[in-house]
């Protein structure tokens, strides 16, 4: 637990608890043990304390924090501390791994600090819902003062060896062996006086700027804590850091059982749990295929089809992850473009040498012997099955064949090959290097070795991998499609899109679904709705109801919209690729023809053209000639086209499009809808119980097999507000299944024809027989 050695006048204590060396109460009894021992003993002059191992300590057990013995460990802990602080001969900490949380509070209330260069010391608390509730909060701020202090725990992030040197964190960094160089620092600083090394009779270096600092950065706290009580109750604490070191100690006492005890910490808690329980994952259909039976096949190249933004973010990824990369891109132009972007990104994170694992290539055979190939080619049933059927012949048999679609149909991409065994999806989120969330498809006949192999790769590439079963939108876009729907009808019976946008941002998401698609591009929805026929590039398909489709209500405002060409934010930068694009036109951009309002995609235009020069030309000599140039013009223009809101040039602010407001209220007045208020409440109320009704369908059909699963992509690759736990933990720990249920029953009586409102009947069983989504897989056995 803590190894007791010493060293001529220096007794070390290392902790040794595989595999993090977290402190559990046995731990820091052991270490309490171990100090009195060395303070005893006349023999020692100094003591160093260290981790065994891989790591310093990397804070708390959570199992213990989380359980009956969180108040005896806490109390642990800061005895540890106060020994540490108040001991009579110098105490060093040699820091390597991760000195987190409680280990680097540890090395706080210590007299000198050591680290390798590669040490990293964070407080992460605040991501689990806590504040460092062992003295970080009342001597961090006593070193780097109150504004960094603020800024490094309510951020939780990582500080690297270096950084902390020059925040005075660290007193010295070690190149050599660390113990043996501590032994000797420890030997070195034997009978200095202590006094000006203990943190705690500090005073802070900014305290007569306290409530100045506090409230400068209040503003961007709230904002960006989105709802979590988390950071700005760290703030208070930071701030009782002025008073005497008992007071602030008191204080922060108070403010960290206050969180320790909400609702929030333990759905924290829960994400930190349910992001590494996804790597346990079973399939949904036959529960003795699973992480333990099925073994990956080792991948060590991939191909990626498709340079554009999807493939080339994925290839960075890759490459990231030292893999050998082959890039495959038929159009020259578009792949010396995502060359340049790989360049850049691998650049700016210094690590160029990866350049040399990828190959760039127009010509499918060089995919002959990559282990593995990822499809990122445009979001369409025949060109991807076309582009599987080439790599069934052209890929060694063995190679997996993994398809980046966000919601097509994985057997029928499958069916194109002769190794159906072999096919899975692979769902990556934009942007593809920066997002975590790796949504794996399995479909009828993926082979256990094959989903073994995508969730091996998620790990390997540093993602989330949630295993899902194969339907249309998968997991996260099949559950988005009511919240949006929802979110349509909405603006039907009376609020704005900037409404919905507010309300669904006070909840906790970065985005509301209108600024959501704004960004993403509505075209994206609209070329779907047009393959699934539910309209047409020139409006509703002909003798539709305008408002239901196949039975079902449907909302054709963002078809109208579309027809207006406002297609969301890259409509306005569509000036620009346009510009830049005259020969390189691979992105989809959509011109309007003045004489009948009609728009094209230009890259269906140019499918029946040669190059875009004579596509240009053809234009100019038509009737609508000076049309492209109107287009431009118009694309350029301070308003640029989106889809419910405005965008001034270079600006991603949402301004409300008086033009919009009137096409909706335009709309109300024809279809006879009757303008109410709607409270902020209904808004959150009926996007998010769809979706999470959803959500419960999802599980019923064995889509998703856990819950846990359905909240991890939510959280990962959709931005619902961690400090929920994700939508089916908040709605059954926060909501409760029952008033879930009613609440649905009543929107579903109002709306009859809303199919998505209609109770789930897996939820309806719950609430009828007591059951709990904990059954159904979740991490309770953890909380
Ligand atoms: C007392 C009050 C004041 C103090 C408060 C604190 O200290 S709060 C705490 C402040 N500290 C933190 O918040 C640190 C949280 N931990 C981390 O950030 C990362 O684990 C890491 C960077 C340390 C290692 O990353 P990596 O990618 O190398 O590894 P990995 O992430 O895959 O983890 C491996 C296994 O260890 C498990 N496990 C991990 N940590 C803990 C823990 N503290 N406890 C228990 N278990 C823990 C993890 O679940 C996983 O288990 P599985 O699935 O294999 O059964």
């Amino acid at each position: 637990m803590a190894e007791y050695s010493t060293y001529g006048s220096v007794a070390v204590l290392q902790v040794n608890n595989p595999p993090l060396n977290t402190f559990t109460r046995h731990v820091l009894q052991a270490l309490v043990s171990g100090l009195e021992r060395a303070q005893r003993d006349p023999a020692v002059r100094s003591i160093v304390i260290a981790g065994k191992g891989p790591t310093f300590p990397a804070g708390a057990d959570l199992e213990e924090l989380l359980g009956t013995a969180a108040a005896p460990l806490l109390s642990n802990l800061r005895m540890v501390d106060k020994h540490v602080d108040t001991c009579q001969k110098p105490i060093v900490c040699a820091i390597h791994g991760t000195a987190l949380g409680g280990g680097f509070e540890l090395a706080l209330a210590s007299h000198y600090r050591l680290a390798v260069p590669s040490a990293t010391l964070s407080l992460p608390e605040v991501h689990l819902g806590m504040l460092p509730g062992a003295g970080g909060t009342q001597r961090l701020p006593r070193v780097v003062g109150v504004k960094s202090a603020i800024q490094l725990i309510t951020s939780g992030q990582d500080i690297k060896a270096q950084q902390a040197l020059t925040l005075g964190l660290v007193d010295k960094i070690v190149q050599g062996d660390l113990l043996k160089e501590a032994v000797s620092f420890a030997r070195s600083v034997e009978g200095r006086p202590l006094e000006d090394r203990r943190i705690s009779q500090r005073t802070v270096p900014d305290a007569d700027k306290v409530d100045e600092v506090v409230e400068a950065t209040r503003k961007t706290i709230l904002r960006k804590a989105r709802g979590a009580i988390a950071p700005l109750t760290c703030v208070q604490a930071i701030q009782a850091s002025v008073l005497p070191f008992a007071a602030g100690m008191a204080r922060e006492a108070d403010l960290m059982t206050y969180l320790m005890t909400s609702w929030q910490a333990a759905a924290q808690q829960y994400v930190f749990f349910s992001e590494r329980e996804v790597r346990q994952w079973s399939h949904p259909r036959d529960k003795h295929i699973n992480f333990r039976t099925a073994k990956p096949t080792v991948i060590k190249s991939v191909g990626v089809v498709g340079a554009g933004t999807m493939g080339a973010g994925i290839t960075i990824s890759l490459l990231q992850a030292g893999l050998k990369v082959v890039l495959l891109e038929v159009n020259k132009k578009q792949l010396d473009k995502a060359i340049a972007v790989i360049q850049k990104t691998l650049r700016q994170k210094s690590a160029s040498q990866k350049m040399s694992q990828l190959t760039t290539t127009m010509d499918y055979s060089q995919l002959s012997d990559v282990d593995m190939v990822i499809e990122a080619v445009f979001e369409n049933l025949r060109l991807k099955k076309e582009v599987f059927r080439k790599l069934d012949v052209i890929t060694k048999p063995q190679a997996v064949l993994a398809s980046n679609t966000s919601g097509l149909d994985i057997d029928k991409i499958a069916a194109a090959t002769k190794r159906p065994d072999k096919v899975v999806g692979t769902h990556f989120f934009s942007p593809a290097n920066v997002m975590r969330l790796l949504e794996n498809i399995y479909g009828k006949k993926t082979s256990a070795e094959t989903v073994a192999t995508v969730m091996q790769l998620a790990t390997t590439i540093g993602k989330v991998g949630v295993l899902v079963g194969n339907c249309a939108g998968f997991v996260g876009n099949r559950m988005l499609g009511p919240y949006r729907s929802e979110a349509l009808f909405l603006l039907e019976e009376g609020v704005d899109p900037q409404d919905v946008d507010r309300a669904i941002e006070e909840f906790g998401f970065p985005m509301g679904p209108f600024r959501m698609t704004d960004l993403a591009g509505n075209d994206i929805g609209w070329r779907r709705r047009i393959e699934a026929r539910l309209t047409t590039e020139h409006g509703p398909p002909p003798d539709t109801p305008a408002l239901y489709r196949r039975g079902d209500r449907y909302c054709p405002l963002p078809d109208m919209l579309c027809l207006q060409g406002r297609l969301g934010q890259k409509t306005g930068a569509g000036c620009m690729m346009l510009q830049e694009a005259k020969d390189d036109l691979t992105e989809n951009i959509y011109i309007r023809f003045r004489t009948d309002g009609s728009v094209f995609d230009l890259r269906r235009l140019l499918a029946h053209t040669k190059t875009l020069e004579e596509l240009i030309l053809d234009l100019l000599f038509a009737d609508d000639c000076a049309l492209l140039a109107h287009t431009e013009a118009a694309l350029m223009s301070h308003h640029a086209p989106s889809m419910c809101n405005r965008y001034d040039p270079g600006s991603r602010t949402a301004l409300p499009d008086p033009v919009v407001l009137q096409m909706i209220q335009d709309y109300r007045q024809e279809h006879g809808f009757k303008k109410r208020t709607i409270s902020s409440q209904e808004i959150v109320e009926r996007c998010l119980y769809s979706l999470i009704n959803e959500g419960f369908h999802v599980l019923d059909e064995g889509i998703a097999s856990r819950a846990l699963d359905i909240d991890v992509i939510y959280l990962f690759g959709y931005g619902w507000p961690r400090h929920t736990g994700g939508p089916m933990y908040y709605v059954e720990r926060v909501i409760g299944l029952e008033k879930l249920l009613r609440s649905l029953e009543t929107y579903s009586a109002r709306y009859p024809n809303h199919s998505h409102l209609q109770p789930s009947p897996l939820l309806r069983d719950m609430v009828a027989k007591g059951g709990s989504l904990a059954a159904l897989g979740t991490t309770d056995s953890k909380l």
